[in-house]
């Protein structure tokens, strides 16, 4: 069967979680966690779901850049797009016109991104794949200074498992997760000792926490989680860019005390200088220097691995031009022996990073050392398939796709301006 692509759609879905202060950050103090959803449609009646993450304001921008692409989608077979994806991706990447709006970074490209994990997951949906075909996913252009085809072939294991239940280890266990749920920046003290309780009743283990707003809040509030998760597990602390690099440095030095595993996005997510001056720098705190949730594309995460400026890598499932340009990540990290420990929450992201952290153990790193998967626990009961958290673990999902498939109850109800939630809160 072709899978010929007859239409595509995209719609603007919001979820008013700033009105409790979910995902509250330094720089993020209100987001309403949104998405661009993509569905493609084929002419043998399956379909594609794709998204995009955005933080409310702005995500009709997305949806018009989606538009933009999307004659570049429709009336394409998915053999024909799979069977050369490294030159569909650098069609809707490198369109001769388009580019000039990115290239490969911003709107264009958290565009690229939905429209791509849309058409993956129609992929998944449709059949397996094999080494050859993941690797000839990759667009190396740019990177073959640290990553050539070859390379990432040899490195590439096994393949047979890609978005299918892995039948091993991970399937009894899951994937190790940490939790952002308990200590957004907006919640006071008070919520952030109850969810710390319920957090460790239910097996958490690992914790990240928000920085950068207040020195002496940030002392208070690491000092309270410290004292509550105990000396043996793990803190991790963000400061979502909020500070110059020598800030950086002299901030994280003052919570030292307070044994972070990382500082994650500490100034500029373009600064790799800067990283690398603060990497090393927090180094002899045992302190690590994580980012990577704005990290535009694979030539940005090349040089972070080149100047030694990241200890661990955070892919994001809709950041990147989809799974192509996240396997192109996380074969180099492999390369430089750095970790992935990928970026997750806002709306289904979590939904989506499973799959590629799966391959990342099962094909590419083979370890869970020093790896861990972000878990953030809202809007999980808008999706299909919502991800199975068990112990602190992602158990490995079960049904054939990329899993963003949403409620279509759930999209017409958040549907911005128009669905009801938002007829609800326009109207107060
Ligand atoms: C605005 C968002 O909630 C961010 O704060 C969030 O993605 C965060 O940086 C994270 O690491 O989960
Ligand atoms: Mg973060």
């Amino acid at each position: 069967m072709l899978h010929k692509i007859t239409n595509l759609t995209v719609r603007d879905v919001r979820f008013p979680t700033s009105l409790e202060q979910h995902g509250s950050d330094a720089m993020h103090t209100d987001p309403d966690y949104s998405a661009a959803y993509v569905v493609i449609d084929t002419d043998c009646g399956l379909k594609g779901f794709g998204l995009t993450f955005t933080l409310g304001k702005g995500t009709e921008i997305v949806v018009c850049a989606v538009e933009a692409l999307a004659g570049l989608v429709v009336g394409k077979s998915l053999q024909e797009i799979v069977s050369d994806f490294r030159g569909f991706y650098r069609l809707l990447t490198s369109d001769s016109q388009m580019r000039w709006l990115g290239p490969e970074k911003g709107v264009t490209h958290l565009a690229t991104a939905a429209v791509l994990n849309a058409v993956w997951d129609l992929w998944a949906r449709a059949e397996g794949k094999d080494p050859k075909q993941i690797v000839s996913c990759i667009d190396f252009r740019y990177i073959t200074d640290v990553l050539t085809e070859d390379e990432a072939l040899v490195f590439i294991t096994c393949v047979d498992c890609f978005f299918r239940p892995p039948e091993d280890q991970m399937l009894r266990e899951g994937y190790p997760a940490y939790t952002t749920s308990c200590a957004w920046l907006g919640y006071s003290d008070q919520q952030l000792k109850q969810l710390c309780t319920d957090a460790l009743k239910s097996g958490w283990t690992k914790f990240k926490v928000k920085v950068g707003a207040d020195l002496e809040d940030d002392i208070r509030r690491c000092r309270l989680i410290r004292q509550m998760i105990g000396a043996n597990n793990t803190l991790m602390i963000d400061a979502n860019q909020r500070w110059d690099v020598a800030e950086a440095i002299s901030w994280v030095s003052r919570l030292a005390e307070f044994k972070p595993l990382w500082i994650e996005e500490p100034t500029s997510p373009d600064d790799i200088l800067g990283h690398a001056a603060i990497s090393k720098a927090l180094a002899p705190l045992g302190i690590g220097v994580a980012t990577g949730e704005q990290c535009h594309n694979r030539v940005m995460f090349k040089q972070f691995l080149q100047a030694s400026a990241l200890q661990f890598v955070q892919i994001d499932s809709c950041r990147l031009g989809s799974v192509n340009e996240n396997l192109a990540v996380l074969l180099m990290a492999h390369k430089f022996q750095v970790p992935v420990c990928p970026h997750a929450g806002g709306v289904g992201l979590c939904e989506l990073v499973q799959h590629l952290i799966l391959f990342d153990y099962v094909c590419v790193s083979g370890s869970l050392s020093h790896r861990m998967c972000e878990y953030v626990d809202h809007l999980h009961e808008h999706f299909t398939s919502p991800v199975v958290i068990h112990d602190a673990h992602y158990m490995p999902p079960k049904d054939p796709g990329y899993s963003c498939e949403m409620l279509e109850s759930s999209v017409q109800r958040h549907q911005y301006p128009e669905g009801d939630v938002w007829k609800l809160h326009i109207n107060k």
